[in-house]
């Protein structure tokens, strides 16, 4: 396993958010992490990144410990995430915020790589070629130059998608990339996603409520309800999974259909 969760308990305040989570994703797959609104999801990704820290349990990437070290941290292990509400630098361009992605993989550092600092130029071509890498990937290269808070919303989703791969990660937590896209951009993500995966040889995990989207990338889904792993599999066990489908029942604004 590429990254392994090993009872992984997660409170605030006496409420139990994550219990004694097992969970896994192989290297070069692409897995899916679904549930009920309020299941636990975000707090997951949360507790994988850095950002929350489970008081029990065991997290290990790549035969690293991850549990308790610092967001940056995880990213520099090759851990990239992108957020459920888009989180750009309003007042950079979409350049200049792809490249952000980088100062983990940099001396210079995050500002060091904005304020292009002397001594800096091979490494500066260094980060521009990735930059421009990572942008035409997604589909963004022609609005390096643009305030990224200018562009289209699914554009601006392309743009942290960008800057997740700017920073050369093994693995990438999508959290609900598909929220406010139309079906054409949704058919794009798809694709996209596939493409991380098949070109990059980056393992996927997402977060989504989109059923359709998830049933059609997913080689594995991992189902959360109340902080517990209810069920994990492909597609076809999930769907017919009778604890998964109760777990579902009453959740209108699930498009699911199971
Ligand atoms: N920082 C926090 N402090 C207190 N409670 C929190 C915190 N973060 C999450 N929770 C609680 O954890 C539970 C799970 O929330 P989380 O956002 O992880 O669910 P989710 O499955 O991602 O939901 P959704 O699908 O609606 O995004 C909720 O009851 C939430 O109130």
């Amino acid at each position: 396993m590429l990254l392994n969760l090993e009872q992984v308990t997660l409170r605030f305040a006496g409420n139990t958010v994550l219990d004694k989570v097992d969970f896994g994703v192989e290297a070069n797959t692409l897995a899916s992490l679904i549930g009920p609104n309020g299941a636990g999801k975000t707090s997951l990704f949360n507790s994988i990144t850095g950002f929350y820290r489970p008081q029990e349990g065991r997290i290990e990437f790549a035969g690293e410990r991850v549990l308790r070290r610092k967001p940056h941290k995880v990213t520099q292990l090759g851990i990239a995430r992108t957020f459920q509400n888009v989180r750009l630098f309003r007042e950079m361009s979409v350049m200049e915020n792809v490249m952000a992605g980088m100062h983990c993989r940099t001396r210079a550092g995050a500002f060091g790589a904005v304020l292009r600092t002397p001594g800096q130029r091979a490494e500066e071509r260094y980060i521009a070629e990735v930059a421009h890498d990572c942008m035409r990937f997604v589909g963004v290269d022609e609005y390096a130059d643009r305030l990224a808070t200018n562009l289209a919303y699914g554009y601006q989703r392309l743009v942290e998608i960008a800057r997740a791969l700017a920073t050369q990660p093994r693995l990438i937590l999508l959290d609900e990339p598909a929220a406010g896209l139309n079906a054409t951009e949704k058919a794009s993500l798809i694709e996209l996603i596939r493409r991380i995966r098949d070109e990059r040889g980056i393992a996927v995990l997402l977060i989504e409520h989109d059923m359709g989207l998830v049933m059609q990338v997913s080689e594995r889904i991992n189902v959360l309800d109340y902080g517990r792993i209810i069920a994990n599999g492909n597609a076809e066990e999930i769907k017919n999974n009778p604890r998964v489908i109760e777990a579902y029942l009453g959740q209108e604004d699930e498009e699911m259909v199971l």
